[in-house]
């Protein structure tokens, strides 16, 4: 039996005016998943995620969340319990110090006693930021502040958290543990939709990935499955014999689709054949007298894969 998607839209489309920002797009988020969003400025990322949290009313289409269906009409406060929003701006007050911020949105969410202040204890474990319970919020670094936004949004223990651009402006540093966060999150449980234009951070961390264009999702499919379909073998060679020479046999294998010299004494090549045929051919290009000193097998990274897939820009 199929399951239900943790998320589900149908043909959602929010107008602003004459401008389409989101164009028909069904998407589907399953439970446990780590969905990253990506696509150029402009493309509709922030306008999805803001109606998915309700903050903004679509235009036209559906919204499910965990098979319940979104209505505009009356309040649903048990679906808004299970998500967890965290916008690209959201503001702290500089002058708390960590616990206070928290204990603030704590009480409104309507935690009491010994039960708030375990859930502050526990959160605060989950972000990495338990050393800095007693700081003043204006002495964190941006990082910190991120993963206080983050623990903040999942204070009332929400099963979906939707992250818009979390890591922008972060230091590799910063956007690491940031990382490390998601993956304990999604460890407990959670299913995470997080759109960023780090797109090394979402291919380590997703499990799917969608990508949006000009308010279209043009793409949406499980990571693995995503490589598997656009991603192509990359060869590279390097080789003290002229290149020229080296090239021009490489290119009587019908499993080469193209070779250019990346810079002197390196070829790159597209190679369609298998990890077995790729052994095959350094074999017999060792055996034929050339001499190779490293051959190297990548894959397209994703961010290959959205230059091929996204190739208009919004903006
Ligand atoms: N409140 C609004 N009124 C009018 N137009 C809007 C509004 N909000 C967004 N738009 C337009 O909708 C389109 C999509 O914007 P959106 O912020 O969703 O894109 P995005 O993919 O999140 O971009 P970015 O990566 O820059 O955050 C843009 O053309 C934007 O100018």
């Amino acid at each position: 039996m199929k399951q239900t998607p943790a998320v589900k839209t149908q043909n959602l489309t929010k107008r602003f005016g004459r401008h389409m920002a989101v164009n028909d797009v069904d998407l589907e988020i399953y439970s446990g998943q780590v969905y990253g969003l990506i696509g150029p400025n402009g493309a509709g990322k922030t306008t999805l995620i803001r109606m998915l949290t309700t903050a903004e009313d679509a235009s036209s289409g559906e919204i499910y969340i965990g098979g319940e269906k979104l209505r505009s009409d009356r309040p649903q406060p048990h679906i808004k319990r299970q998500l967890g929003y965290l916008p690209d701006d959201y503001p702290l007050y500089d002058d708390l110090s960590v616990w206070d911020y928290l204990d603030y949105f704590a009480r409104l969410y309507d935690l009491r006693g010994r039960q708030r202040q375990r859930r502050l204890q526990e959160v605060l474990e989950l972000v990495n930021l338990e050393h800095k319970r007693r700081s003043r919020i204006t002495s964190l670094s941006r990082g910190m502040k991120q993963r206080l936004g983050l623990a903040r949004t999942i204070l009332h223990n929400p099963t979906l958290l939707l992250l818009d651009e979390p890591v922008s402006g972060l230091d590799p540093i910063a956007r690491q543990q940031f990382r490390e966060v998601i993956k304990t999150l999604q460890s407990v449980g959670m299913t995470i939709l997080i759109s960023s234009h780090v797109l090394s951070d979402l291919a380590e961390l997703c499990t799917a990935i969608g990508i949006m264009e000009l308010g279209f999702l043009v793409e949406s499919a499980p990571l693995e499955e995503l490589y598997q379909r656009l991603s192509r073998q990359q060869i590279w060679i390097s080789t003290q014999d002229d290149s020229q020479q080296v090239a021009a046999w490489l290119s009587q294998s019908a499993k080469v689709e193209g070779i250019e010299q990346a810079r002197a004494g390196v070829l790159k090549m597209q190679f369609s054949g298998s990890q077995a045929e790729a052994a095959a051919l350094l074999r017999s290009l060792v055996q034929s007298g050339f001499s190779v000193y490293d051959f190297r097998c990548v894959q397209d990274s994703l961010e290959d894969i959205f230059f091929k897939v996204g190739h208009q820009q919004s903006s």
